[in-house]
């Protein structure tokens, strides 16, 4: 069903749409409907894209559409994607006219650093990841290397610009874009070509992009290219939830979108349908201190609902006792399912303390915005050897496989081929089959090096015809992975916990290869995009611990927004103070929070909170005392009932001896 404002931006067809409207009012909902207005008007599943801010934004919408349309075939045919995704298959496509394989490798911020660090020639991690972010600002600014260098303003940038050049070259030697190309090549290719672009327009006849609010300069011109004069495109925000200013994303989009398409039809939607009147009431107060670009209010026909709770805790520990605690009694008293509750927190940190209480409580649980498991280092080692697989000239996937496990070949070796390789302009990989190879390491060294080219050389022969599963675990039995692992983790348990997680990635690989009849190599392409551990497709009945960041667009019947302090929610320290522009970014964070909740929301601070060594005493949050006046006089009983149970808790932990990690 959809209201009638709703069924307004469904059924706009011609001509471009903007839905601009609060948390919770069906701004996705009118995306996956769209999706189905525009099939039964005539559009083919392919032709329609759908633009999400997540891989998993994508997967849930596919997912939703799939129940909607009732047609499997038509939901996998549909372009659902993130930006990046998108961009990958364009240039995967068509990149070649800007001189890329279709093989390319797309580098994880960590390779990226490694090639800066070696493009400026420093071993100064810090210096290099300033270099790094400054590129990327550029990068995402649209400038040049070239023009970077002749507009720098100081010997500082001077000198980055010279970095970038040589970075870039790097990048151009090795087949190899990092996540910003992933947006401004594709730009480029639309920009610079225009039968590439006419084709991309007749393609992607239809554009509906999510999230509006925190898209970047480079996806604003992007989605003007894709969708033409016409405008054939629906876009979806809510400017009270641009949370990724910090990282490009620019409300003058939202801004500049009735400019570009004077024909532009704006629909604003004012029905909440995710919460109780109560759980918005305290969502409208913090946001009213904001200025306002769409001014817009709330309601909800869900009736007032439970209060919003407050909690005080002694330190950060206790605050995770409680939160096990409510969990509990959610569970009992309310007959909750663990996927209906959700524990949100501004920093990755956070996590930890309530982690370690979790497990002591046992209850089961997914981080998601942390540590994602492809991040994990056993994961990014063997993906090492399947971008190696996939592009050869990979030079940073090299370096970690011939290093991974070790080989006995070291640092000067590497040194020397190095300089081999680029004497000769061919990648590292390449140079192992010169002639003159031994004599430029010595032939024991060449004889190391050239059996693993021989091993890899073997894998690519036979992923032509083999199962990607099986494959992949005898290439981890041949270089003695586990072996490895084992030696090389603090102890055993740590080991055993990696070694079955990378069981958990090859079975994943071999479960994904066989849905999409891909080899192995085909899959090691699509690896490097993949980010997210819930891609997995983990169905446990889990709590979510998550960031504020990544827990946008979700929504969870049970809320606990943990670590409303001074410092940390709105988040400063003494060496980046918070600016005017800060602080409406972090209000609207605690926006984001609040309007995830669906039935009960409690907002929790500490009165002492770690951070490494040294304990600090946090104020409780500005946005505490913004809402105060919409919440309920705090009850004395209730706390005091949480707190013995909290304590219950901590004893049973101690007599069943279950030990914290
Ligand atoms: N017309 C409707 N009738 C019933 N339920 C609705 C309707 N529209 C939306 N909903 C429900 O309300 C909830 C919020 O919808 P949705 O996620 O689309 O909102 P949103 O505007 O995208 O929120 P956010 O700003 O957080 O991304 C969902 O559970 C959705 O199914
Ligand atoms: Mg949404």
């Amino acid at each position: 069903m959809l209201n009638a404002a709703q069924e307004r931006a469904v059924s706009h067809l011609n001509g471009p749409c903007l839905v601009i409207a609060g948390a919770g009012s069906g701004k996705t909902r009118v995306i996956t409907h769209k999706i189905a207005r525009l099939l039964k008007a005539g559009y083919a599943p392919g032709e329609i894209a759908a633009i999400t801010f997540t891989n998993k934004a994508a997967a849930e919408m596919r997912e939703r559409a799939k129940t909607l349309l009732d047609d499997r075939k038509a939901a996998k045919e549909l372009v659902i994607s993130t930006f990046h995704a998108l961009g990958v298959r364009m240039l995967r496509e068509d990149g070649e006219v800007l001189g890329l394989k279709p093989a390319f490798s797309i580098l994880d911020s960590d390779d990226v650093a490694g090639l800066i660090r070696e493009a400026g020639a420093t071993t100064d991690a810090k210096l290099a990841r300033q270099w790094q972010w400054r590129i990327s600002q550029w990068k995402s600014a649209l400038l040049d290397p070239h023009t970077a260098a002749a507009q720098a303003q100081s010997p500082e940038d001077a000198q980055v610009a010279k970095v970038w050049l040589r970075y870039a070259e790097q990048l151009s030697a090795y087949q190899a874009v990092d996540f910003d190309d992933l947006m401004v090549l594709p730009l480029r290719l639309l920009r610079e070509h225009a039968d590439v672009r006419a084709r991309w327009q007749q393609r992607l006849r239809y554009l509906l992009v999510d999230e509006y609010q925190d898209t970047s300069d480079a996806q604003y011109q992007l989605l003007k290219l894709l969708a033409g004069d016409a405008g054939r495109f629906t876009a979806v925000g809510d400017d009270d939830q641009s949370i990724y200013g910090w990282r490009g994303a620019t409300l003058d989009n939202l801004r500049q979108l009735p400019l570009d398409y004077p024909a532009l039809e704006v629909i604003k939607l004012e029905q909440n349908y995710r919460s109780t009147n109560a759980i918005l009431r305290a969502a409208n107060a913090v946001i009213a201190s904001n200025p306002k670009l769409f001014p817009k209010q709330l309601w909800s026909d869900h009736g007032e609902g439970d209060a919003v709770e407050v909690r005080e805790a002694d330190s950060d520990d206790e605050e995770a006792e409680r939160i096990a605690a409510r969990i509990q009694a959610l569970r009992g008293g309310r007959n909750a399912k663990l996927s209906d509750i959700a524990v949100l927190y501004r920093a990755n940190h956070q996590s930890r303390p309530i982690e370690q209480a979790l497990r002591k409580a046992n209850i089961p649980y997914t981080v998601s915005g942390g540590q994602s498991f492809f991040d994990r280092a056993e994961i990014k080692d063997v993906c090492a050897y399947l971008r190696l697989l996939a592009n050869p000239d990979d030079d940073p996937a090299f370096l970690r496989a011939v290093t991974t496990p070790k080989r006995g070949i070291g640092a000067a070796t590497l040194k020397s081929l190095g300089a081999f390789a680029s004497q000769w302009k061919v990648s590292l990989f390449d140079a192992l089959f010169r002639d003159a190879l031994p004599t430029v390491v010595g032939a024991r060294h060449a004889e190391g090096l050239r059996e693993f080219a021989r091993l890899m050389h073997d894998i690519e022969w036979r992923e032509r015809t083999e199962p990607a599963g099986p494959l992949l675990r005898e290439l981890l039995a041949t270089i003695g992975y586990e072996a490895y692992l084992r030696e090389s983790a603090e102890n055993d348990r740590e080991a055993s916990q990696r070694w079955s997680n990378v069981g958990d990635f090859c079975d994943w690989i071999a479960r994904k290869s066989e849905e999409d009849g891909a080899s192995l190599k085909r899959m090691a392409q699509t690896v490097a995009l993949i980010t997210q551990l819930a891609e997995r497709g983990d169905q446990q009945d889990a709590v979510t611990l998550s960031t504020l960041h990544a827990a946008k667009g979700l929504e969870w019947p049970h809320v606990w927004l943990a670590g409303c302090e001074e410092g940390l929610l709105p988040f400063f320290t003494e060496d980046r103070p918070l600016s005017d522009t800060g602080l409406e970014e972090e209000r609207r964070l605690m926006y984001v929070g609040i309007t995830r909740a669906r039935s009960t929301l409690v907002l929790s601070h500490c009165r002492k909170r770690r951070a490494g060594r040294n304990a600090r005493a946090p104020e409780p949050s500005r946005f505490l005392s913004e809402l105060r006046a919409e919440l309920p006089k705090t009850d004395g009983r209730a706390a005091a009932l949480a707190r013995i149970a909290a304590m219950k808790m901590r004893k049973q932990g101690e007599e069943s001896g279950v030990e914290a990690t």
